[in-house]
C-alpha cells in the first residue's frame, strides 16, 4: 500500500473580496498559495501558523468542504488507487467523507444542543450505514466506550457535558465511520491545558488502535510538539518551513518558525535555546500576500533588499524545505 495517504500538490485558495469598496473589483484574498506537501500513513502532520495563516482553509479544502482555486489532492484510501478530491463529483465525495473525517475547534458550536449524544455519534451511521434501534444504539455505545465516555449517556444532550467531554463527542462522531484520515481543526485549542493532555493522549491512543493519519492544525508550538511527527509552518497562505517535528524544534531554519517557537513558554531556562534570534515584530501584514516577495520581510530581522523584490525559492536546508532566501545561511 501507497506511503502517501494524502499528496497535495500547487494548492491555492482565493477568496474574492466582495461588498463596500470592492463590490467591483476583482481583487482576491490569496487564503493559500501554491502549498504542496504528502501525509504518510499512520503519521500525525501538524500545520500552524498565526490566525489568518490560511490553517482552516487549507483543512476546509482537504475535506473539499471548499473547493481549491488550483491544485490538485490526492488521497489514497483503501481502495489503493488514488482518488483526486478537487475534481470528484458529490457522490464520489459523499464516500471519501466516510474516509476522511474532520474535528472541530469548538465542541460547543459544532455539536447540536438539540440532538442527543445517539445522534450526533450516530447520525452519519444511520445514514451511511442505514443503521437504527439496538443496532445503532451499539455502535454509538462502543464509539463513546472507545473515546472514554460511559454508554449511558446515550440519549443526554450536548448541554450537559463539559468542555473535554464534549470534544470527545466529536472525536467519536468523527471516528463513527472507520476513518483512515482525520482532520483535527485546532481540536483541543478550546479547552483547559490539562484537559488538552488528557484529549491529545486520547487521539494518540486512538491513533495507535484504529491505524488512523492525523493532519493536526494548530496555532499553538506547544502542542504540535507534544503530538505530531512532522510540521508544516504556514505564513500568510505559504508553507514557510516543513521538517520532522525534531528538526523543527531543534533548529528552526526559517526566521518565522523561530519567532514562533520563541514565543513558546519554556519552564526550564537551561532548555533556552543558547542563541536567541531576534523576535519578528508585529502582526500578520493586513494587505495580504504578495508574489514579489518575500511575505515575511516586513516583520524579518535578517530581511535584505533581496527579500522585499523576490519571492524565495523552496531550499532544502539539512531535512528541512524552507522557503527562505537566506535558509541555511541565518
Ligand atoms: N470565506 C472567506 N471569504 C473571504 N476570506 C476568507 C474566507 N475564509 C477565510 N478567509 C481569509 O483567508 C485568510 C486565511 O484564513 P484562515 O481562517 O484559513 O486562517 P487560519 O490560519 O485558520 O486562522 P484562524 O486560526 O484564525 O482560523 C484570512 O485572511 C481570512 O480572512
Amino acid at each position: 500500500m501507497s506511503d502517501k495517504i494524502l499528496e497535495v500538490n500547487g494548492l491555492s485558495m482565493h477568496f474574492p473580496l466582495s461588498g463596500g469598496a470592492f463590490r467591483k473589483s476583482t481583487a482576491v484574498v490569496r487564503a493559500v498559495e501554491n502549498v504542496s506537501f504528502a501525509v504518510h500513513r499512520g503519521e500525525t502532520f501538524g500545520v500552524v501558523g498565526e490566525s489568518g495563516s490560511g490553517k482552516t482553509t487549507l483543512g476546509r479544502c482537504i475535506m473539499r468542504i471548499l473547493t481549491p482555486t488550483a491544485g490538485t489532492i490526492q488521497f489514497t484510501g483503501k481502495a489503493q488507487e488514488p482518488v483526486e478530491l478537487v475534481t470528484s463529483d458529490d457522490s464520489l465525495l459523499r464516500s471519501i467523507w466516510r474516509d476522511i473525517r474532520m474535528v472541530f475547534q469548538d465542541p460547543q458550536s459544532s455539536l447540536n444542543p438539540r440532538l442527543p449524544v445517539i445522534e450526533i455519534v450516530g447520525q452519519c451511521l444511520r445514514k451511511s450505514e442505514k443503521l437504527s434501534g439496538k443496532a445503532l444504539a451499539d455502535r454509538v455505545s462502543m464509539l463513546l466506550t472507545n473515546v472514554g465516555l460511559r454508554p449511558e449517556i446515550l440519549h443526554r444532550y450536548p448541554g450537559a457535558f463539559s468542555g473535554g467531554q464534549r470534544q470527545r463527542l466529536g472525536i467519536a462522531r468523527a471516528l463513527a465511520t472507520n476513518p483512515q484520515l482525520v482532520v483535527a481543526d485546532e481540536a483541543v485549542s478550546a479547552l483547559d491545558v490539562s484537559i488538552q493532555a488528557q484529549t491529545l493522549n486520547l487521539m494518540q491512543d486512538l491513533q495507535e488502535q484504529f491505524d488512523l493519519t492525523y493532519i493536526f492544525i494548530a496555532h499553538d508550538l506547544a502542542v504540535v510538539e507534544h503530538i505530531c511527527d512532522r510540521v508544516a509552518v504556514m505564513y500568510l497562505g505559504q508553507i514557510v518551513e516543513l521538517a520532522e517535528k525534531d528538526e523543527l524544534f531543534n533548529s528552526p531554519k526559517h526566521p518565522y518558525t523561530r519567532a514562533l517557537l520563541q514565543a513558546v513558554p519554556v519552564p526550564d531556562p537551561r532548555k533556552r535555546p543558547a542563541k536567541r534570534v531576534r523576535r519578528g515584530s508585529g502582526e500578520i501584514p493586513s494587505g495580504g500576500l504578495r508574489l514579489d516577495a518575500c511575505q515575511f520581510a516586513p516583520r524579518c530581522p535578517h530581511a535584505q533588499d533581496i527579500c522585499r523584490n523576490s519571492s524565495p525559492p523552496e531550499k532544502q536546508v539539512g531535512g528541512a524545505a524552507v522557503l527562505c532566501h537566506f535558509a541555511g545561511d541565518i
